[in-house]
């Protein structure tokens, strides 16, 4: 199989308080629309992943998040038809700013273990297991 082009793309959990994770659901018009995401998004040529991610918690939630709140968690992998998707997930437990849909998304702070009620892209559905693991 040939090799796809790589898109790295950065996205985080935002755990709150009570261990719920921020789930956005992607709009309509865009790829993967109406599925259920975890925030962030691609990296821009040159720009750090750490500094990306903070870039598009601000954009797409209006918060801000210091870059030693970001800690690995896991990451995606994945073919779709036109690219190869390599996504490292954060996981996020602090950060300034109420979180608001600047963007008009709907979004959604759900248990672990509910996760699998929300449609993902396929990308993410491994990824579940992970958060289960460690929140629940
Ligand atoms: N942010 C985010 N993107 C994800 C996840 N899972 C997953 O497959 N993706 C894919 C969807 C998109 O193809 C890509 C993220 O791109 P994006 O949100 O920055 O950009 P986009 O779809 O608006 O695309 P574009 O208009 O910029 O080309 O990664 C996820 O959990 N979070």
């Amino acid at each position: 199989m040939a090799d796809l082009k790589l898109t790295l793309v950065v996205a985080c959990a935002l755990v709150d308080a009570d261990k719920r994770v921020l789930i956005a659901q992607r709009p309509e018009g865009k790829a993967l629309a109406g599925l259920w995401e975890f925030p962030g998004g691609k990296c821009e040529p040159g720009e750090r992943p750490e500094h990306s991610l903070i870039r598009e918690l601000h954009e797409e939630l209006g918060i801000e998040v210091a870059e030693p709140c970001l800690a690995p968690l896991t990451f995606a992998s994945y073919a779709y038809e036109t690219f190869h998707l390599l996504m490292p997930l954060y996981i996020c437990r602090r950060w300034e700013g109420m979180v608001t849909a600047r963007e008009g998304q709907n979004l959604a702070w759900v248990r672990a273990n509910k996760l699998r009620d929300y449609p993902m892209p396929p990308a993410d559905i491994p990824l579940i297991p992970h958060l289960i693991d460690l929140l629940m």
